[in-house]
């Protein structure tokens, strides 16, 4: 049923990336901060985070695990500091909620893009009978879920406020999925993980769960197939058309 095999009776879905196109806005508003904060680390000859940069150490992953994840790859160590540092502190919650500032105040602006094909899929699944458990990193779900009126297709969320509430490990662990496949009472081998983030698809292959699809929208296909995918597709559209 909808491009899945039959076992299949959960699906968990990924938000950013895979249901909203809010993972480019990530992506940008990661790069303005470390570039700000390196370039006034190391001044002008600063060298910038990039792309690859997002996708190997930070891309679906917790936030403070993201900012850990960029420095160590840059020789960097900063304190953790705690929640409320404000976007000055150099600590790793200041540099977080100095992105977070950025990212809230991006989508404030300009609102929040859903992928046609995800928004459809989630309706047919809704209607087939299909449980569908959002699964994200992001502190920010709810809100993005709100604004968006997905929240509606869904039925339980396991977030970044959860992951933190709970001490679940993030992704590239299997915790967070494990857990939402517990919400909808399913086994991992019922449930579907639906992933953008090499972190997320190899989050999917460790838990052992029943099918892991990669959702390839920037043209990483063979690094997703190479870290847990068993299927690759460019959108949701295409397991709809598979029926
Ligand atoms: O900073 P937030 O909203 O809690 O999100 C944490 C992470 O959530 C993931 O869903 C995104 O792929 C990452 O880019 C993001 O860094």
């Amino acid at each position: 049923m909808l491009g899945l095999p039959d076992s299949i009776t959960t699906c968990l879905f990924d938000l950013d990336g895979v249901i909203t196109d809010t993972a480019s806005v990530h992506r940008k508003a990661w790069k303005q901060m470390f570039d700000e904060y390196l370039e006034a680390k190391d001044g002008k000859g600063f060298q910038p985070f990039t792309e690859g940069d997002y996708n190997k150490y930070v891309d679906g992953k917790p936030r403070q695990d993201g900012v850990r994840d960029f420095l160590a790859s840059r020789d960097i160590q900063l304190p953790d500091g705690s929640p409320d540092d404000g976007g000055d502190a150099e600590t790793v919650w200041g540099l977080g909620n100095r992105k977070n500032t950025r990212l809230q105040a991006e989508i404030e602006r300009n609102g929040v893009e859903v992928y046609e094909g995800s928004r459809r899929y989630l309706q047919l699944a809704q209607e087939k009978g299909l449980r569908r458990i959002v699964v994200s990193s992001s502190a920010n779900t709810q809100m993005v879920l709100q604004v968006t009126g997905l929240d509606r297709y869904i039925e339980g969320r396991i977030d970044g406020v959860t992951l933190a509430e709970q001490h679940i490990k993030g992704k590239p662990a299997p915790d967070s999925f494990l857990a939402g496949a517990k919400l909808a009472g399913a086994s991992p081998d019922q449930a579907v993980v639906f992933e953008d983030a090499t972190s997320g698809v190899a989050a999917g292959r460790a838990g052992n769960f029943g099918f892991v699809v990669g959702v390839d929208r920037v043209g990483h296909a063979d690094e997703l197939k190479r870290n847990g995918a068993d299927l690759v597709v460019q959108d949701l559209s295409e397991l709809i058309q598979k029926g």
